[in-house]
């Protein structure tokens, strides 16, 4: 759906994207992570045209963005900002037909859908005839999401959405939007400083340095297979949190070690300090003397790994007690 080809963007002689290619296909979620400065905002401007490129391409449908004219390529992109840009003099209900009444909407189709979006964002209907302030940080942006969809844009572009809120209110609604169905089947690039907030809503994650996009991947590509020291040191201190609530087992199937029989006594492996060799046998090999091998079915591949610790941690319990 996108293609970002050799793209260049200089601000004076600073390049603060330097020469960055990438795809982003139909429906899927891409985050461009990084630390402040390393060029995320610059690089998701350019898709709509809000920053103009120095030098390369970019393609919507195949259709070169310099060609179409901006109002037109934004038609047909939601955009939701950080500190989600609600007008305060605007009602709810204003602020979310905002795009429909550029569109020329008519009125009843801009109600319904207004009314449809709340109700989808988990909002009460109620809060249309509110203004912005009367509403809490992640309602707020909420609101913000509702408008960036309004028109229903096949494209979302969403720059640090979460960013203003607190960590616990970010959390929950981060962990909600990750299941809304209002947003299945839509292509979003999403701008984020927050590794786990990346490990959770992309399915391919572009880790950026000084403009330059270092790795590609998914989560476990990130983790597991770093291509260099810059990689491995950016999740160095919160690899057991993303071990522990990213990454699911099936992801990580292909990257568990091989596991040594004879470091096995008794058929127990010690799983407090060895989890995923643990799980790699229980699984891999059906092995009648591994204590734990009754405990791991099939299903719980889909679970994460925090569900499945404490899965093993209960079971090693109840067999020792
Ligand atoms: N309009 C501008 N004029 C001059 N320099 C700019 C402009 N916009 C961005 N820059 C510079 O380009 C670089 C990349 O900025 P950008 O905002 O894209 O980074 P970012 O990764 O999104 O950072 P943050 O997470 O802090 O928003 C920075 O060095 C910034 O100072």
């Amino acid at each position: 759906m996108i293609v970002v080809d050799s793209v260049v963007k200089k601000f004076g002689n600073i390049a603060a994207i330097d020469t960055v290619s990438f795809k982003v296909n139909e429906g899927e979620n891409v985050v461009l992570l990084g630390t402040s400065g390393c060029g995320k905002t610059t690089m998701l401007r350019m898709i709509n045209r809000l920053t103009e490129t120095t030098s390369g391409n970019i393609y919507i449908n195949e259709k070169n963005i310099k060609n179409v004219p901006p109002e037109e390529l934004r038609r047909n992109i939601g955009y939701a900002l950080q500190h989600n840009g609600l007008f305060p003099h605007y009602t709810i209900a204003e602020n979310i037909a905002i795009v429909p009444e550029l569109l020329n909407w008519p009125k009843e189709k801009i109600t319904k859908r207004t009314s449809e979006l709340l109700e989808q964002l988990h909002l009460p209907q109620n809060y249309l005839s509110l203004y912005p302030q009367e509403l809490s940080g992640g309602q707020q942006q909420r609101v913000g999401l509702a408008r960036a969809l309004a028109a229903d844009p096949p494209l979302l572009l969403m720059d640090e959405p979460f960013g203003a809120l607190d960590a616990v209110t970010r959390a929950n609604i981060t962990n909600e939007f990750s299941k809304l169905e209002v947003l299945k089947n839509k292509t979003i690039v999403l701008v984020t400083h927050d590794i786990r907030e990346a490990f959770q809503l992309g399915n391919k994650i572009l880790l950026m340095d000084k403009g330059k996009v270092v790795q590609e991947g998914a989560a476990p590509d990130l983790l597991f297979n770093p291509v260099n020291n810059f990689v491995t040191s950016f999740f160095e201190d919160q690899r057991m949190q993303l071990e522990l609530n990213a990454v699911l087992l099936k992801d990580i199937w292909n990257y568990l070690p091989s596991i040594n029989q004879e470091e096995i006594t008794d058929g127990i492996i010690d799983i407090d300090n060895n989890i995923w060799q643990a799980l790699y046998l229980l699984l891999n090999k059906k092995n009648k003397s591994i204590v734990l091998h009754n405990a791991l079915t099939a299903e719980m591949k889909t679970a994460n790994y925090d569900s499945l610790f404490t899965a093993f941690s209960n079971y090693k319990q109840q067999r020792y007690e």
